[in-house]
């Protein structure tokens, strides 16, 4: 770290922090000490009117500096206050009443609100003024001036550049097919940590090889010709799948079927608003909701609004769900196809491992998902795979990629993280973290 100014206030022990009550006492900002490199470890330090610090002292001493601030602050009760506002906050995105956006907004109106009320009061003080004595020089030009700047500002925030530039090139190299020993996808899933008490719906994984992908084309035309037939007959569940053209209206013009809308749990909805608002400001995100509360049907009802609001990419040259890749723990990739079917059917699925029903070479199948479908297309691969295909997963310009279990990349050096960071995608999401 350099600086051009010499460091005027005074100093104390080596990483020490002084004390704030020291520090106001001294009439100076508290500060701790700042350790000047050796010299001869830095040639910059030789340079004149440069100082050099240890950017690591530096460091630990702002975050001494800021959490003895906080704990000063916290243990006062007339400063405390903030905080446990917060925490009221924090509740009502802990319950699933909002998202953080929704709150930010909702605080952000609350701060217009109070300047509006302030600016009335101001007013209708200033009129009885001048009707009772002299006329004074009017606030309300600067309250108004201080009103229109917020909002500006809200305005501004909502404004996000992204400079993404999609490169569509797929290439022909020959390839085998893959054929791995991922025995895991034999084994009955078992379920990780502790059950919290808080699992609605038990997923049932066991279930999962009895369910096909879309890879086979006379499959997927079956199963599309049978869900039309079932969804053009009306029964209890046909809801799930039926092109009612009622509509539930998200923010930005996006919208999604009413009648699966109106199947999620309260939480579940405000998740897909949030990955809405996540979406529209072109920012990846983390969906961490315990085990079974239904990440998996957030998701497909996020893409499928997608599909069905067809709005315009702001990214890539075309409107609607653009080809979407999973990367899961080969135990999950069925349940994956099982979940897309029941939530968004038209959807096409491909499994692309070993255990997927598509025979052929691996670049046809990967060429097959870069085709823009109406309804979107999702690919389905397991962590292993997709770290030994990089190559082929890094042709295609993803529109969205997703990462379930996505602890799988916690080591930074780890092939499969070192993989997923070649992908090209603008829209990145992990789910289940850590548990
Ligand atoms: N709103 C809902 N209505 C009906 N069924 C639901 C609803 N939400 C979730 N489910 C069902 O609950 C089960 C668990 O949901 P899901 O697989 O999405 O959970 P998850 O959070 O992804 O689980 P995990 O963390 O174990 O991967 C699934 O069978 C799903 O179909």
């Amino acid at each position: 770290m350099a600086g051009e100014e010499k460091n005027e206030v005074e100093t104390i022990e080596d990483g020490e922090i002084m004390d704030s009550d020291d520090a106001e006492a001294a009439d100076t900002p508290a500060v701790f000490n700042r350790n000047a490199i050796e010299t001869d470890e830095l040639e910059l330090a030789n340079l004149p009117g440069v100082q050099a610090y240890s950017a690591t002292t530096l460091e630990r001493g702002l975050v001494d500096q800021a959490t003895n601030a906080f704990v000063k602050t916290s243990n006062d009760p007339q400063k405390s206050k903030p905080q446990s506002q917060i925490l009221d906050f924090d509740d009502q995105i802990a319950t699933g009443e909002l998202t953080p956006f929704e709150l930010l907004q909702r605080n952000n109106q609350e701060k217009l609100q109070r300047i509006k009320d302030a600016y009335a009061k101001e007013k209708t003080a200033g009129k009885t003024k001048k009707r009772k004595s002299d006329p004074t020089p009017s606030t309300s030009t600067s309250a108004s001036k201080r009103s229109r700047k917020i909002k500006q500002e809200l305005r501004d925030d909502d404004e996000e550049d992204s400079t993404y530039t999609p490169d569509t090139e797929v290439d022909d190299e020959d390839d085998d097919w893959l054929e791995e020993d991922e025995s895991e996808v034999d084994k009955a899933p078992k379920k990780k940590g502790k059950n919290r008490g808080k699992t609605l719906l038990s997923k049932g994984r066991d279930l999962t090889k009895k369910i096909k992908d879309d890879g086979n084309d006379a499959d997927y035309n079956e199963r599309i010709r049978k869900y039309q037939d079932s969804a053009s007959i009306e029964s209890g569940d046909s809801s799930l799948g039926t092109e009612d053209e009622e509509y539930h209206e998200l923010e930005n013009n996006f919208k999604i079927n009413a009648a699966v809308w109106n199947k999620l749990y309260k939480y579940q909805k405000t998740g897909v608003r949030w990955l809405h608002e996540l979406h529209e400001h072109c920012i990846g995100g983390i969906l961490a909701d315990e085990m079974g509360l239904g990440k998996t049907v957030q998701i497909a009802l996020f893409l499928r609004s997608i599909a069905e609001s067809n709005v315009k990419s702001r990214i890539f040259d075309y409107s609607g769900l653009g080809p979407t890749l999973i990367v899961c723990p080969a135990t999950l990739m069925h349940q994956w196809v099982k979940e897309l079917n029941t939530w968004f059917p038209l959807c096409r699925v491909f499994i692309f491992h070993s255990s997927g029903s598509f025979h052929g070479r691996k670049d046809d199948l990967i060429q097959k998902m870069a085709v823009k479908r109406k309804n979107g297309s999702v690919m389905i691969t397991s962590y292993d795979t997709f770290a030994i295909e990089i190559d082929l997963f890094s042709r295609i310009d993803w529109y969205y990629a997703i990462l379930d279990e996505g602890h799988k990349i916690r080591n930074p050096n780890a092939r499969v993280t070192l993989a997923v960071k070649e992908l090209r995608t603008p829209h990145r999401l992990i789910l289940n973290l850590d548990h």
